[in-house]
């Protein structure tokens, strides 16, 4: 199935020598919610740039919906909608003409119809009338938003959505995107916060030094990378891990009522059941065992240390 956007060998070398991108493939599915993660200065920005027409690459193609970033720019613009990183909004006036106004720039007709729609999934309609300066900085973003969404795209990039917001307008903004993908939206967002990508992406996207690592749906890639611990609840307090038991990285809680135990869900023996049997038999008795899976965020600096590893090696 061809997706709606098709990045084939992307390149981009930026006049002073710096190679941003480097031969980066990947297709975005309709409907989904692709999170771009990397360090800084991994490229994000400049893959969003160069779809959306901002950048031009040194190699490579891009298609939107099946038209040619570079050939046919003004079909493939029109189904793109960019909410920028930075709050730029002219002060002085109403959400309401920002709005207007911005579809216009697209070469759209007045559509009042579809505008109230937007601004009403924005929770913006009640303040249509007032000045951008006189809202909240998260009602600043939503009409970012809705400026985006002005001529209908069908694919929307967030460059960093909540980038220095606080933790109730994270939330609120995590909302805002759940609605889009009710409505159907293909979103890309790139982000820092893994608990963003997390909370939100369908699939997520490494990128580092210019170089996409992977592409995964995002439970995909938590199974496979994520260790899990185990912690076995004790009903007894211990004092030491009893040294029949030592060298498998077992750890004991400070109150000697749990020990906990990392392991590897990819390895062929997780070592769980055999540590059961060995607790038995030194008289330890359980009281409860549970697992936990490790987060994104484990998983992405997993990913970028095995990256530099591997680069290491071969240069060596
Ligand atoms: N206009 C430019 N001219 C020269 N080099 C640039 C330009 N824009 C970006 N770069 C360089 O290209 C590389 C990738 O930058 P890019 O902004 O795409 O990364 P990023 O992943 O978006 O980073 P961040 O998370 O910090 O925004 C960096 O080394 C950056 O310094």
């Amino acid at each position: 199935m061809t997706g709606i956007i098709e990045i084939d060998n992307l390149s981009k070398e930026y006049g002073g020598g710096t190679k941003a991108l480097s031969n980066v493939s990947m297709s975005i599915e309709e409907g989904e919610i692709i999170a771009l993660l990397g360090p800084n200065g991994a490229g994000k920005t400049t893959l969003i740039s160069i779809i959306c027409g901002l950048v031009v690459p040194t190699g490579g193609s891009v298609r939107v919906g099946g038209y040619d970033i570079g050939k046919d720019w003004r079909a493939a613009r029109k189904l793109i909608g960019l909410v920028p990183q930075e709050i730029a909004l002219e002060p002085f006036e109403t959400v309401l003409n920002c709005v207007r106004f911005t579809r216009g720039l697209y070469g759209e007709g007045p559509d009042d119809a579809y505008i109230e729609q937007v601004l009403r999934s924005l929770a913006l309609w009640e303040k249509r009338n007032a000045a951008t300066k006189e809202l909240s900085g998260g009602m600043k973003r939503r009409v970012l938003i809705a400026k985006a969404l002005a001529h209908r795209p069908k694919v929307l990039f967030l460059d960093e959505p909540t980038a220095g917001v606080d933790v109730a307008l994270r939330r609120e903004m995590w909302q805002v995107v759940e609605g889009l993908r009710r409505d159907g939206v293909t979103i890309i967002l790139t982000t820092h916060y893994l608990e963003e990508a997390e909370e939100m992406a369908d699939r997520i996207g490494v990128i580092n030094k210019g170089q996409l690592l992977l592409v995964k749906p995002k439970d995909e890639l938590m199974g496979e990378f994520g260790g899990k611990t185990l912690r076995i609840e004790l009903d007894e307090p211990l004092q030491a891990i009893p040294s029949e038991l030592a060298g498998r990285g077992l750890v004991l809680a400070p109150d000697g009522l749990e020990i906990s135990y990392d392991y590897d869900t990819r390895a062929e023996r997780t070592g769980i059941a055999r540590l059961l049997g060995d607790l038995a038999a030194q008289g330890i008795t359980v009281r409860d065992v549970s697992t936990r899976q490790s987060s994104l965020e484990e998983v992405f600096i997993t990913l970028v240390q095995e990256d530099r590893a591997e680069k290491a090696e071969n240069a060596a």
